[in-house]
């Protein structure tokens, strides 16, 4: 796998600080790095324009403070307006260090680039209007706003986001990226990333920004059946099961059979019909159940059917219905479930913490890889290593979409066999096809995107 973006809390964020740093040398080292590395992109950004500094009293602030002496010796035309005088050593340090006038924070001229250093990873409670009202007045005010580590206002573990907070066109992140820059809704205002390396050391490997994948190795002696056979097993609604089993086959599927229960032919295409209970299903690699299932007793009885024959597979739609509140019975199965909020909710009950949180508690319940759909779509596995992906696009949000998404995700795990690698595939795929679209989307064009 090629390397991905890590993606730290605020307390690893904390803790890799302090080991990178030992001792307050170092750690002003990292202010600096961070402060002046901003400043270098600011001011190409800013391209002659007056910029306008908000600092905060903590460690925000002091970035803030370090970006505007950094400004001022390029020869940008830089003010700083405060919140608070400064409330740390380091914040105090960086204010001495910019030396010049510093306004309150309500009394300040508006410039054309407006700079939010007021709170980062330490944001811990809602906004006053003492700081809400002169934030929204100056952003307003503004052409460009650019937000140092975060904006303020959005939670850095969880992406939640303070109302009425102003909306960010760039963010630079300093060291690492934080969950708060990926998870909606606070992604929404996060603008362009851009991220700031300080020399901090690197997090241990539990979360991760999904990327772009390598591309599943075909041989090229690889006969259909080496690259991978997906069965759809299908219920009353046979159009989802169709489109699923055409994103299996688009998706890579050397060969696709939708195993309807009683035998009916479809369309004469390259998909195969055969009853489900004729197929050899030992040699398949990946079943996919659950769209268009139905949740009547035919479908239950399908849904036990092939639950029963451990085979790997992709377990979305109907089946977080006829499975609600036991996901224990997915334990002892190689499979990936691909719910949507209301699925993942019927299927797991109300579980607590951030969008990662839960998702790594679901994968605990199920065993099993967990894919929580969204415009922020989390994948977590059993044992804590998840994916944040937020390549994608609202367009995807259409009726059908996630039966194409099963489909993909199966032939990417009938190809490569890791279920967590063949989740972040798959949905990279789904997501930049949906990228790719245009506004008059429907689930069918995705097919001809992949
Ligand atoms: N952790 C790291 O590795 C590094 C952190 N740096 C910077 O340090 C930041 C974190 O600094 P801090 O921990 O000091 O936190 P912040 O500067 O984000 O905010 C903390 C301060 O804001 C106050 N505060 C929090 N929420 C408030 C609210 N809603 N209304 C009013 N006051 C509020 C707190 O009481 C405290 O004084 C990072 O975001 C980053 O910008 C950088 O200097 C470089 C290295
Ligand atoms: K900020």
């Amino acid at each position: 796998m090629t390397s991905r973006d890590p993606v730290a809390t605020a307390e690893q964020m904390r803790r890799l600080e302090d080991r990178t740093a030992n001792g307050g040398e170092g750690l002003w080292r990292l202010m600096k790095a961070a402060g002046e590395g901003a400043a270098r992109h600011a001011a190409i950004r800013a391209a002659g324009r007056g910029v306008l500094v908000l600092a905060g009293p903590g460690n925000n602030g002091g970035d803030g403070y370090v970006m505007a002496s950094a400004l001022k010796r390029f020869g940008v035309n830089v003010a700083v307006a405060a919140l608070a005088s400064p409330g740390t050593d380091l914040c105090k340090r960086a204010a001495e260090l910019w030396g010049g006038p510093v306004q309150p924070l309500d009394q300040a001229k508006s410039r054309p680039v407006l700079v939010d250093a007021l709170f980062g990873t330490g944001l811990s409670r809602t906004l006053g209007a003492d700081v809400l009202k002169p934030l929204l007045t100056h952003a307003e005010a503004a052409e460009l706003v650019l937000a140092l580590d975060l904006p303020s206002g959005v939670g850095s573990d969880d992406g939640t986001l303070l109302p009425d907070a102003p909306r960010c066109d760039e963010t630079y992140a300093f060291g690492w990226l934080k969950p708060g820059h990926l998870l909606q809704p606070g992604a929404d205002h996060v603008g362009r990333i851009t991220r700031v390396d300080i020399g901090l050391a690197p997090p241990s490997p539990e979360l991760f920004r999904n990327q772009a994948p390598e591309k599943a190795a075909v041989a090229p002696t690889a006969h259909k059946y080496d690259r991978g056979h997906v069965v759809v097993a299908a219920g009353a609604m046979p159009g989802a099961a169709f489109l699923s089993a055409r994103a299996a086959q688009r998706g890579g599927a050397g060969f696709v059979t939708i195993g309807a229960e009683n035998g009916d032919q479809g369309p004469p295409t390259s998909i195969v019909y055969r009853a489900l209970h004729d197929l050899d299903l030992d040699r398949v690699d990946v079943i996919i159940a659950g769209p268009g299932l139905g949740r009547d007793d035919h479908a239950a009885e399908i849904a036990a059917f092939v639950l029963e024959q451990q085979r790997a597979m992709v377990i979305d739609g109907d089946m977080f219905s006829l499975f609600a509140g036991e996901p224990k019975r997915f334990r002892d199965l190689d499979a990936i479930l691909t719910p949507h909020e209301g699925e993942f909710g019927r299927l797991f009950g109300e579980l607590n913490g951030s969008k990662i949180d839960r998702v790594r508690r679901a994968a605990d319940l199920c065993g099993s890889v967990v894919v929580l759909k969204g415009r922020d779509t989390v994948i977590a596995a059993p044992g804590g290593r998840a994916i944040i992906n937020d390549h994608a696009h609202p367009r995807l949000a259409v009726a059908g979409s996630g039966d194409v998404l099963a489909g993909i995700v199966a032939a990417e795990f009938a190809m490569r066999g890791d279920a967590f690698v063949a989740a972040c595939a798959g949905v990279w795929r789904q997501g930049d096809a949906g990228l790719r679209a245009t506004d008059s989307l429907i689930a069918e064009d995705l097919l001809d995107l992949l």
